[in-house]
């Protein structure tokens, strides 16, 4: 083969073949080969939320375009002093050189910056490679477009006598790569067998392939060494899998040694996104274009009652209250009651008040009597932090008592947290995450703010109690990009995850009152958790019909039906008329954003 065909990014999605058959029924071939193409690559774009009750998007823009230019300079220094002995003093010394670095000024001050004024305003700012647009969308210039780029083709390094020293790495690590993250030490699988700290290596992915008894598998084993010749394991399917080229921060023997930490810095890389994460916390929250008009499409007012069935970790919440100018109440509520501590993280971070989270399983969200909501109990520390563990029911309160939970990491060591100790409720915990919890008792819940472990646990509410319900299923998730592999969801599975939606939209049509709002969406492009959605609950509750949404920006929905099991099943989609008012957003169109449905629902009088 030749070797620019294999050093490249060229991947071909994988579906299970009777998934693939239905998409193909559902948008026809071509379009179905589109989406799966633009599937597996992450958009160009990155898109943020300004906090308005904290910021400004001109204040934001200011501050981006200041720490994107430093970062941008600071690893441009990187690229070119980065050579293995500066790597391994780096290693030793384990800081940078580069505090003396003050080029950032002379770019502010020099003129190169660049701003497109619009009716006075500015719509895009431009600093050398890095540009931020506000969006045009009328009531969303809040939104800011931070511009990435790729794919770009990459120079290897290839030659016939001579492979290349290579990285393989795990698919859910290459997904993260591909969004612009480094490659962490847990995401490596296998490399070649003189890795040294500061060598140029190229990056690959390992990816499920099609195994014995209709199951996938990786088939790489951590640690593997590679030769760079076509008797590599998955050497030939790992063509048009290379994703970048990077900087070993660790020699081979420490790459499967260390438990964390950077393996490799990525010094180029196919798409070029900057990474936002953790930037301006609490001023900005990066979001998908899609669910920041989910939250406009429920058109929440100022003093109303909201509710957010599956809110974590509360992208969509905070965009609500927001709108709502922090005036009125929203309760968001999950499952999880790990995923709770992250909204009320997010909630603090964000300084909104009119914010409640609380543990619920949408499946009960209805209560039975009028008492909706139990807390927490507090039973001393080590209680508490089992609780923090343990996603099982933890709240028996009878009495409505509330109890702070708190939890300060005096209480707690390192040997407590990592021994497990049985206080997780006999629940295995992988090393992964404990870690992970560890991370969050040493994040706690918000900057400002003391470690708190408090979770309310609600009894669900009364029927007819909320203005507007925003039900954000939890779905096949088969819109989200950039993926690498499909083939994990069967028909039956995709079945089964609009049975469970079905049922939380059956508690959402109870919990709304007559007159309200429901909206519905999911981050899948499976008609059957969308249109076939749609079609149950107008077919159920007569009393509903599809409102029309603002803005709408998204594409129709799908009219028809589609036949499975060879006819046994008929999936029943929209009747002409109604594509219209739904929000479909094609990952292939030319808004290039993850694959999202809206419908939203006006509620009439439910006695009709
Ligand atoms: C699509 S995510 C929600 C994303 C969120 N709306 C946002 O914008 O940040 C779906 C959520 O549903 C939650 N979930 C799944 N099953 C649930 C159930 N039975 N009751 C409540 N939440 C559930 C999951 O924990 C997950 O956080």
């Amino acid at each position: 083969m030749d070797c620019s065909e294999r050093y490249n990014y060229n991947p071909k999605l994988k579906w299970n073949s009777k998934v693939e058959e239905y998409f193909i029924k559902a948008y026809g071939a071509e379009h179905f080969s589109r989406i799966s193409k633009a599937l597996t690559h992450p958009s160009c774009y990155s898109c943020i939320r300004v906090n308005t009750l904290k910021s400004t998007s001109d204040a934001v823009i200011e501050k981006l375009l200041a720490i994107l230019q430093e970062t941008r300079l600071r690893s441009s220094v990187d690229g070119i002093t980065l050579n293995r002995d500066d790597a391994i003093a780096e290693e030793n010394s384990n800081h940078k050189q580069l505090s003396s670095w003050n080029g950032l000024d002379e770019v502010l001050d020099n003129g190169s910056r660049m701003g497109l004024i619009k009716n006075g305003d500015v719509v895009e700012a431009k600093i050398e490679n890095t540009s931020i647009t506000k969006c045009q969308i009328p009531a969303l210039d809040y939104v800011l477009f931070v511009k990435g780029s790729g794919p770009h083709t990459i120079e290897y390094g290839h030659a016939d006598d001579q492979p290349v020293k290579e990285v393989i790495v795990s698919r859910k690590c290459a997904e993260a790569v591909l969004r612009g993250a480094q490659v962490f030490v847990p995401g490596v699988l296998a490399c070649s067998a003189h890795i040294e700290i500061g060598d140029t290596v190229a990056v690959s992915v390992a990816v499920e392939q099609p195994g014995s008894e209709n199951k996938w598998s990786v088939g790489i084993t951590r640690g593997t060494v590679l030769q760079g010749s076509p008797t590599d394991p998955y050497y030939h399917e790992r063509s048009g899998l290379y994703i970048g080229q990077g900087i070993t921060k660790l020699s081979r023997t420490g790459l499967f040694r260390a438990s964390e930490g950077v393996a490799v810095e990525m010094t180029n890389r196919v798409f070029d996104l900057p990474s936002l994460h953790s930037l301006l916390e609490g001023d900005i929250f990066l979001q998908n274009l899609p669910s920041i008009i989910t939250a406009h499409a429920l058109d929440p007012q100022q003093g109303e009652r909201i509710l957010d069935m599956c809110a974590a970790p509360g992208g969509k919440t905070t965009a609500i209250a927001i709108i709502m100018r922090d005036k009125g109440e929203v309760i968001a509520t999950d499952r999880s009651h790990n995923k709770v501590l992250d909204i009320k993280k997010l909630v603090t971070e964000m300084d909104l008040h009119c914010i409640t989270a609380f543990k619920l399983d949408a499946l009960k969200a209805i209560c039975k009597s009028n008492g909706s909501i139990e807390f927490a109990p507090g039973h001393g520390n080590k209680e508490t932090f089992s609780q923090t563990f343990d996603n099982s029911d933890i709240c028996k309160s009878p009495d409505g008592n509330v109890e702070a939970t708190t939890i300060s990491h005096s209480d707690l060591t390192s040997e407590e947290i990592a021994g497990n100790n049985g206080e997780n409720g006999g629940k295995y915990l992988s090393k992964a995450d404990i870690r992970k919890n560890i991370r969050r008792l040493r994040n706690g819940g918000g900057r400002n703010h003391s470690i708190g472990g408090r979770v309310e646990k609600s009894k669900g509410f009364s029927p007819s109690s909320f203005d507007r319900v925003l039900l954000d299923a939890p779905c096949s998730a088969l819109g989200l990009r950039p993926r690498l592999f499909s083939g994990e969801e069967s028909i039956e599975s995709l079945r089964k995850h609009g049975k469970y939606q079905r049922k939380m939209f059956d508690q959402a049509v109870q919990l709304v009152r007559p007159g309200g709002v429901i909206v519905y969406s999911t981050c899948t492009i499976n008609p059957g958790e969308n249109e076939a959605l749609v079609r149950y609950a107008l077919d159920t509750y007569k009393f509903l019909s599809l409102a029309p949404q603002n803005p709408r920006i998204g594409g129709p929905g799908l009219v028809g039906h589609c036949e499975l099991f060879d006819g046994e099943v008929v999936e029943e989609w929209l009747r002409p008329g109604e594509e219209e008012l739904v929000q479909r957003f094609d990952p292939s169109s030319s808004l290039d954003t993850m694959g999202f449905f809206i419908a939203k629902f006006h509620v009439g009088q439910k006695d009709l």
